[in-house]
Formats: structure tokens, C-alpha cells, sequence
């Protein structure tokens, strides 16, 4: 099922702000904004959190595109591999922040490459405080599926239920 981040971090706020601090080429700006508005609405869907975008300023929820070292210890690898990750809930700046390696090709599902709106789903999770699911069906799982229609697993929801 579900898993927590060690101590069971969560935001101590549910009026959650998120920037998109650059853009990937693969798609254009609207595309890339409804991906992350969709991303974060399976998530208030199911919980009692909302999600405002912010132009500028200081937010919870920091999104950036970028390839290989981009300004954390935690370097991308090139095409294919590791898609994304975020880091759970906390006080620090980078809590809660979501970074895409720019190295994949984006796309809005189908076909070839990488749907952004599912990896965001599953980035998102984290940014509020799960960590990967053993349940295969499940968004939190740690390996990439496509699904033409992605719903949340039961295990999702009752994860995020268990910490919000
Ligand atoms: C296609 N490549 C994969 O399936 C890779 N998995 C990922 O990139 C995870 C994200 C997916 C699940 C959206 C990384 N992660 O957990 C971030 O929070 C590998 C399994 C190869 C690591
Ligand atoms: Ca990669
Ligand atoms: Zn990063
Ligand atoms: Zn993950």
C-alpha cells in the first residue's frame, strides 16, 4: 500500500501556492499549465487542499524544468531513466518542490514520450507527503505507466486521506 515520508511530513496549511518557474519546448505554455492545474486537481479532488498558481514570489510548491545538474544534489540522468521527482513537505525552500528532466520529451499523452500530466500527478504526491506505493496500479507507484485516463488508485486516495 501507500507509504509516508519518514516522520510523516505534512504541509501545516491546505491553501497551497505552486509557481512554474521555466517552461519545456516539448509543449506549448497553456498545455503546460492545464497539465499541472489537472495534475494538482486529482489530488483536491480527493482532499481538503487547493492548489493557486502565482506568477512571482515566494510559494510552496517551486516547479522547474531542467537536465542533468540543475541546482540540487540530486542530478538527472539523460533521456529516459529518472523522468522527475519532488521533495515532501517541510519548512525548507526546496520542500515541496517539483523538478522535470527536460532530457524527456514531454507530450500530453500517447504516443511517444512522456505524458506530463501523469508524471506530475505522481510528483505532486510527493510534494504533499507520499512516498511510492507497493500497490502496482497505484499513481505512487515507482515506475512510469500510461493510462489514456488516469484516476487514482483507492490506495492513493486513501493515502492522502490518511495524512489531510
Ligand atoms: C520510465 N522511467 C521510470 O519509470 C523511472 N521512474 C521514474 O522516473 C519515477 C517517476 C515516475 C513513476 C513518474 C521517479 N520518481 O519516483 C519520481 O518521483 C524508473 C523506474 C526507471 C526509475
Ligand atoms: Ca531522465
Ligand atoms: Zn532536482
Ligand atoms: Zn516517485
Amino acid at each position: 500500500g501507500y507509504t509516508t515520508f519518514p516522520g510523516r511530513p505534512t504541509w501545516d496549511h491546505t491553501d497551497l501556492t505552486y509557481r512554474v518557474v521555466n517552461y519545456s519546448p516539448d509543449l506549448d505554455v497553456a498545455s503546460i499549465d492545464d497539465a499541472f492545474s489537472r495534475a494538482f486537481g486529482m489530488w483536491s479532488n480527493v482532499a481538503p487542499l487547493t492548489f493557486t498558481r502565482q506568477e512571482q514570489g515566494n510559494v510552496d510548491i517551486l516547479i522547474q524544468f531542467g537536465s542533468q545538474n540543475h541546482g540540487d544534489s540530486y542530478p538527472f540522468d539523460g533521456k529516459n531513466g529518472v523522468l522527475a521527482h519532488a521533495f515532501g513537505p517541510g519548512t525548507y525552500s526546496i520542500n515541496g518542490d517539483a523538478h522535470f528532466d527536460e532530457d524527456e520529451f514531454w507530450t500530453q499523452g500517447g504516443g511517444n514520450g512522456y505524458s506530463l500530466f501523469i508524471v506530475a500527478a505522481h510528483e505532486f504526491g510527493h510534494s504533499l507527503g507520499l512516498d511510492h506505493s507497493s500497490i502496482q496500479g497505484a499513481l505512487m507507484y515507482p515506475t512510469y505507466s500510461y493510462q489514456a485516463n488516469l484516476q487514482l488508485h483507492s490506495d492513493d486516495v486513501a493515502g492522502i486521506q490518511d495524512l489531510y
